[in-house]
């Protein structure tokens, strides 16, 4: 018998904390996972990426907004969209999203701690449940720490969860308001920019940066930036906000130029902040960074060998899929078990209204490293699909390199594109040319169509080329 209570404690049931109890347990382990009552399935299932994914389809639904090519520039779904229209969505899905991870978790006989987990030493955690008495300490062999993010609050703003609101709390909203200031145009700001300036409410994005979503195709951004301005949004780029002033009649936002924006409600998206305040961690031997982050290694092992940490809390990328292979790989090589590493090929999806979707090198990358390069681009607008559903401005563009014909990024722009870019990620991944895609057989009419179309085109200018230089 060990001299511990479980073989491992996961701190955090989020993407990366349930993969690594799931990965421990199939490994016939004796597994304990710890989170609040109300949090369980993280950051993720509760305020992050399900609530506001559900919350974009029910805004694209209910506004008919992917429709107005075919049935006019104010066909709706329904007139007057309520925030309780959008919501009792969210909810539903944020339900069963809980329930599936409590059974997942059920079934693979993990035992799911409630409350707040805090080391009392390296091998010993506390849970305090949220009322009093409620308390539990278990021993563990080995530690995940999985305890995720929250937004980062500037102290000098007031946050009264009606008017001036984190990202956490748009979901606590009680109506959907008329004007909205949103700080910050990293990914979470822009996508509920979107949203807001989807259903009506006049937007304006304040950022101190000179530009967005700097890692990006910028023929894609440029697109998007012009649909948003389309949708009445206002772009303050190279700006801070250094107040946010509230009254009865709204909000003024003053900016470091001097500038006062006035709104019914400000919304912060101004990045986030690890959440590792409540675990003691100097008790296990451990120390945080000052934006609450832990470092680990290439096996995601903190400094102490035990005691491993995923997810969101060791910062970068900071996504669900690469949080969930991160527990699951941490879970394995805690226990010894071969695994290979986090594939070099991730996707990014940024679901903004239109979506964008990305794998692999940027023009701007490729340049500045002096690979040679050749674009094949597919108008969604020139395929049979993308006429059918109405959308005229996507588009998909394959970088092909001239050298070996390999593929070197995808970037799509549009419906569907944070599903199409898989495709392109498969091909690449296999170590694929622009000749599978200009050979295989698509489907038709679909919008993965686009593959072909752009590999043709990629392939037209490099014979183009060739001609000329032979
Ligand atoms: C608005 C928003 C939209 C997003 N959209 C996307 C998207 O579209 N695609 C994408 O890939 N990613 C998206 N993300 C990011 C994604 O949600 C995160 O990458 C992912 O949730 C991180 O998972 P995690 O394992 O780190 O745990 P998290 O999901 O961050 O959960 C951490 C859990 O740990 C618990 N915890 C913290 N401290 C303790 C403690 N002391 N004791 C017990 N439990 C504790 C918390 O209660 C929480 O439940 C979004 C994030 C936000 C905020
Ligand atoms: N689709 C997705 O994959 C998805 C969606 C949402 C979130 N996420 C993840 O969540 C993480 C957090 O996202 P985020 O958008 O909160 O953070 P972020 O750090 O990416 O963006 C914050 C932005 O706010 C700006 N900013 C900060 N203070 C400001 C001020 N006073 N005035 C004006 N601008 C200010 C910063 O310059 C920055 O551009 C990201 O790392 C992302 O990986 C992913």
């Amino acid at each position: 018998m060990s001299e511990y209570d479980y073989d491992l404690v996961v701190i955090g049931s989020g993407p990366g904390g349930q993969k690594a109890a799931i990965a421990g347990a199939k490994l016939g382990k004796r597994v304990a996972i710890v989170d609040r009552q109300d949090m369980v399935g993280g950051v993720c299932v509760n305020t992050g990426t399900i609530p506001s994914k559900t919350l974009r389809e029910a805004v694209l639904y209910l506004t008919g907004m992917s429709q107005r090519e075919l049935y006019g520039a104010s066909y709706r779904v329904k007139q007057d969209i309520t925030i309780s229209d959008l919501l009792s969505r969210t909810q539903h899905v944020i339900g069963r999203e809980v329930e599936v991870v409590r059974a997942q978790l059920h079934r693979n006989q993990v035992d799911l701690l409630t409350g707040t987990a805090r080391f009392v030493d390296p091998h010993t955690i506390a849970v305090q449940g949220t009322h009093r008495g409620e308390h539990t300490t278990v021993t563990a062999a080995r530690v995940v720490i999985a305890t995720g993010t929250r937004p980062a609050r500037p102290s000098q703003v007031d946050f009264d969860e009606a008017r001036v609101l984190d990202s956490d709390e748009v979901l606590q909203l009680e109506e959907i308001p008329s004007s909205l200031v949103v700080v910050g145009a990293g990914v979470i700001g822009i996508e509920y920019a979107s949203m807001f300036a989807a259903l009506g409410s006049r937007v304006t994005v304040v950022e101190q940066r000179e530009r967005m979503l700097e890692f990006c195709d910028p023929e894609i951004v440029e697109s998007l930036k012009f649909h948003l301005r389309d949708l009445a949004v206002t772009f303050r780029f190279g700006e801070k906000v250094v107040d946010v002033a509230v009254s009865d009649s709204g909000t003024v936002t003053t900016l470091a130029s001097g500038k006062r924006i006035p709104a019914a409600a400000v919304m912060y998206s101004a990045g986030r902040q690890g959440s590792t305040d409540a675990l003691d961690l100097a008790k296990a031997g451990l120390e945080a960074d000052h934006r609450g982050r832990l470092s680990v290694d290439a096996h995601y092992r903190t400094s102490v060998e035990h005691i491993y940490a995923v997810g969101d809390v060791i910062g970068f990328p900071a996504l669900a899929a690469t949080s969930m292979d991160q527990g699951r790989l941490a879970a394995y090589h805690a226990f010894g078990e071969e695994a290979n590493e986090l594939a070099a090929l991730q996707p990014i999806g940024i679901y903004t209204i239109p979506e964008i979707s990305y794998v692999g090198a940027t023009e701007a990358e490729l340049t500045s490293s002096a690979v040679p390069y050749e674009v094949g681009l597919a108008r969604y607008r020139e395929l049979a699909r993308g006429q059918i559903v109405g959308d005229a401005y996507g588009m998909l563009k394959l970088l092909v390199s001239t050298a070996d014909r390999k593929l070197l990024g995808v970037h799509v722009f549009g419906t569907g594109a944070t599903d199409l870019v898989h495709i392109g990620q498969a091909v690449m991944a296999c170590g694929g040319t622009v000749d599978y895609l200009v050979d295989a057989v698509f489907n038709y009419p679909t919008l993965s169509e686009a593959y072909k179309v752009a590999a043709l085109d990629a392939t037209n200018k490099i014979r183009a080329l060739d001609r000329f230089t032979t």
